[in-house]
């Protein structure tokens, strides 16, 4: 072989490779998923320390002749960063905990397995086996070709898959109210008498706020679905001196997303120019970000596009959104 078949072949192997990662990337989410059910974190965390393989087997009570079999669920899991190999006993090779797998333990501040069960569900994986015949179709969304309704109404119509799909999102406020009262973004809240949480599902992220900052009133608004039968806290009633969007506008187009804007920038203009919106959502900043986190939101955007019309934005885009809504400033906190 001459240097360029060797260089075409080298390319037809890592082309070949390449595309075939992709075509089995959903074993990886299986494996989570599999990983979850399993309770192999919650195993480990309670093990107090990193688990052999054998420990692991017991713990599970799985027959010995799946041995093999979960020695190359853990090698995939290990390979991806769910889980780490390290070594006890000096030399024994054993299983610990990630920052990723520290995340699906059980009662824990922040659990993430409510969240991947539900997104990894066939209720929600099955749609995108139909992603081609959207695209040559004309419903609104993938979510309406293949369940007949639209995303909120089916979430209205399925009561245990609401709950579930609330209680993730409920996760995810427990993570970002976690950097919102440490962080710089803290400032945002400082000083406010009142805020309306608008689509802010049951209500855990103006729990944590009214938690972290007892003078402001929030008020959740959300579809009757999804507050009936909330409890309610002192200060957190279910109308402001900021109007707070968290994960709202991502499943908007432009169209709906200006027109909630412009109302809120025509409300603080008729309150004497006193008033903010703030929004926690996705900001596409590929050119400064690690190639995995705008990976991560591109698969959010396909998401938000077939289920519910919605988009993941970048700077810019966000930016015109603003303006256009006669806005004239706004700051971002990545
Ligand atoms: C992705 S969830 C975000 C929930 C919450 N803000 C959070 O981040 O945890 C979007 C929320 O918008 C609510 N929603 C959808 N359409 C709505 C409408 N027309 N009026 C009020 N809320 C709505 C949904 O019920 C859901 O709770
Ligand atoms: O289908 C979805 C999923 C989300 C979602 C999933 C996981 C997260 O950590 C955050 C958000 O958000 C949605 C959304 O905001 C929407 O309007 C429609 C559908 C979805």
């Amino acid at each position: 072989m001459d240097a360029n078949q060797d260089q075409g072949a080298k390319e037809l192997f890592q082309g070949q490779a390449q595309l075939y990662k992709l075509m089995f990337n959903h074993l990886s989410s299986m494996s989570l998923k599999c990983a979850i059910e399993l309770g192999i974190a919650d195993i480990i965390h309670s093990h107090g320390r990193a688990i052999t393989l054998s420990e692991l087997v017991s713990a599970l009570d799985i027959q010995p002749t799946k041995t093999t079999g979960l020695f190359r669920l853990m090698r995939l899991l290990v390979h991806s960063g769910c889980f780490k190999k390290t070594k006890v006993n000096g030399q024994e090779e054993a299983y610990g905990l990630t920052a990723a797998s520290t995340l699906l333990i059980k009662d824990k501040p922040y659990c993430l397995s409510p969240t991947v069960s539900v997104f990894v569900d066939p209720f929600f994986v099955a749609p995108f086996q139909s992603l081609s015949g959207w695209f040559k179709g004309t419903e609104l969304t993938l979510w309406e070709t293949v369940h007949g309704i639209s995303f909120w109404e089916f979430m209205n119509q399925n009561p245990a898959i609401n709950q579930r799909f609330n209680e993730a999102m409920a996760s995810d406020s427990e993570i970002m109210t976690s950097f919102v009262v440490k962080s710089e973004c803290k400032q945002i809240f400082e000083g406010l008498g009142s805020l309306v949480d608008v689509g802010g599902g049951n209500g855990s992220f103006s729990r944590i706020i009214s938690e972290a900052f007892p003078g402001i009133k929030c008020t959740v608004l959300d579809l009757p679905h999804v507050v009936a039968n909330l409890p309610e806290a002192d200060n957190l009633k279910y109308i402001a001196d900021a109007f707070l969007f968290k994960l709202v506008f991502h499943g908007l187009g432009d169209e709906d997303g200006l027109k909630i804007l412009k109302k809120r920038r025509e409300a603080i203009a008729s309150n004497g120019e006193r008033g903010k919106v703030i929004i926690i959502d996705i900001v596409i900043n590929a050119e400064e970000e690690e190639h995995e986190l705008t990976e991560t939101k591109f698969l959010f955007d396909i998401m938000m596009s077939v289920n519910a019309t919605g988009k993941e934005r970048t700077e810019s885009e966000w930016a015109k959104l603003f303006f256009d809504a006669g806005f004239s400033h706004y700051k971002i906190h990545y």
